[in-house]
């Protein structure tokens, strides 16, 4: 099929080389030149592994990149793949999306065939019909049903593991409210996907699979704020909350995945798509209590992990080494990341933070560029009065006689990835 994807950001440039990989004809199309330039250059615009070799087999044949819209005249369907940032208040900021739907409108407006846009992005289900379709239709100079159809079809991947989970995913979600041909042209689409890995595939309505993204990431979220909650309770019964998650997950009903307590959760989209939620609930009037709860808590696992440094030193004017810094290991994305808080805290308490991190450095620089960054986690934690862990990357699994230069072994690890030892203060944040 011939497809093209608006917006090749990390959602964007999966879809686009994993779809080419599948034998489709893709154009990927975005409003920044560089990336675009990227693409056709053959290298990935981010780094996923096995992007890169995705989009080098592909670039120039398959998949080609351009910044103009009006490419999409000339495919079957057009997936919008562009961010849905939250706005100040928690709520969804749809302009962005709005903006595409506009220029794919625009495109189609002399088409007399039939193309199907499809939502990949996460979006609120109010939303399709009270921006994107006004804006297509508007731009269009059609209505629905007549030369274009509008269906949803969220996505599951993880940042660090895209390609993985896009070619093997746990489901595939798609929303059409019933429009024939939107459906015949997505199945189509997946259909080598499919006959390759037979997952579960979910056909339902617009606004269903909408909501499903997003009860699947508050889902996943609160699961680790519970854990993360159940786990503040087993430090205070001075037991191990890892001993404990290890066990309930043995219970199908829980699964043992996303059990890992500590620091709590970061990304660019678990913290917005939680907020977006929760603002879009209470616009309808409804107050979601456990949402609100896995958002608390999330917010209050960097302060205890600060609590438990305080325990043990007075951080003010002392150094103090902060060990990772992207909000999870495997990727140089900062957005959420728990290492923020952390670090704020523990400026507030007037402490000179030293920071390292293996990739993220660079972007942490830009948001806190007053505190010392480290090349290493030895350098950091040389003559530091205290440690604080933040993201568990397998690299500090292996610290051990580093821990002996520091000026004082404190050590409180939000990760559960440093050994507890004799001879340095070890705090697990719930163990
Ligand atoms: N990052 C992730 O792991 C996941 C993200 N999502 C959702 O997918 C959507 C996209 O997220 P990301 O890929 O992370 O975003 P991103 O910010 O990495 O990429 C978006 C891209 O869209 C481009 N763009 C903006 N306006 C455009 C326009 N009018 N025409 C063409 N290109 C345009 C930008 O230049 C950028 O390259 C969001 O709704 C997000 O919530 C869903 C699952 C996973
Ligand atoms: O909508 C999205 O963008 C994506 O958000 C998450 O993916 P991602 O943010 O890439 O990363 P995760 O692996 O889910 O980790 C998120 C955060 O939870 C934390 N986490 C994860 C698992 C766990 O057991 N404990 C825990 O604290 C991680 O450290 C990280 O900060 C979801 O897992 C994806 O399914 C979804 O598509």
């Amino acid at each position: 099929m011939n497809v093209s994807v608006v917006g090749t950001g990390y959602v964007g440039t999966t879809l686009s080389a994993c779809l080419a990989e599948l034998g489709h004809q893709v154009t990927a199309i975005d409003v920044d030149e560089t990336t675009v330039e990227r693409l056709n250059d053959g290298g990935a615009p981010i780094h996923e592994p096995g992007l890169d070799e995705l989009v080098s087999a592909h670039a120039g044949n398959r998949l080609r990149a351009s910044t103009d819209h009006a490419a999409v005249v000339d495919t079957d369907l057009t997936f919008l793949a562009v961010g849905t940032p939250a706005n100040a208040d928690g709520s969804i900021d749809a302009s962005i999306l709005r903006a595409a739907a506009e220029d794919v409108g625009a495109a189609i407006a002399d088409e007399t065939d039939y193309h199907l846009v499809v939502v990949k992005s996460t979006v609120l289900p109010d939303v399709i019909e009270s921006q994107i379709l006004p804006a297509i239709e508007a731009a269009a100079g059609t209505s629905e049903g007549e030369t274009f159809g509008v269906a949803v079809n969220p996505e599951f991947l993880r940042e660090g593991t895209a390609v993985e989970d896009f070619t093997d995913p746990d489901k595939i979600v798609l929303g059409t409210d019933g429009d024939g041909r939107a459906l015949d042209l997505l199945r189509e689409l997946y259909r080598p996907l499919i006959e390759e890995t037979d997952p579960p595939v979910v056909e339902t309505g617009r606004r269903e699979a909408a909501t499903i993204k997003y009860a699947n990431n508050t889902f996943l979220a609160a699961k680790i704020s519970l854990i993360n909650d159940l786990g503040n309770v087993c430090k205070e019964f001075g037991v191990d909350a890892y001993e404990v998650a290890d066990a309930i997950g043995l219970d199908d009903r829980i699964g043992e995945r996303f059990l890992r307590s500590g620091v709590g959760w970061g990304g660019s989209c678990f913290p917005k798509d939680t907020a977006a939620l929760r603002a879009a609930a209470e616009s309808a009037g409804y107050d979601p209590l456990m949402v609100d709860a896995t958002i608390e808590i999330n917010e209050r696992q960097p302060e205890r992990l600060l609590e438990l440094l305080d325990s043990h030193v007075d951080v003010e004017g002392k150094e103090i080494a902060v060990l990772g810094l992207a909000f999870k290991p495997g990727t140089d994305d900062i957005r959420g990341s728990r290492a923020k808080p952390v670090i704020e805290g523990l400026l507030d308490r007037g402490a000179e933070v030293v920071a390292y991190d293996p990739r993220a450095v660079g972007e942490m620089a830009e948001a806190f560029p007053d505190i010392e960054y480290a090349d290493s986690a030895a350098d950091a934690l040389a003559d530091a009065h205290g440690a604080a862990i933040v993201t568990d990357w397998a690299e500090f699994a292996d610290l051990n006689a580093e821990f002996d230069a520091m000026a004082d072994p404190v050590v409180v690890d939000g990760r559960r990835i440093i050994t507890r030892r004799e001879g340095i203060t070890y705090e697990g944040l719930t163990w």
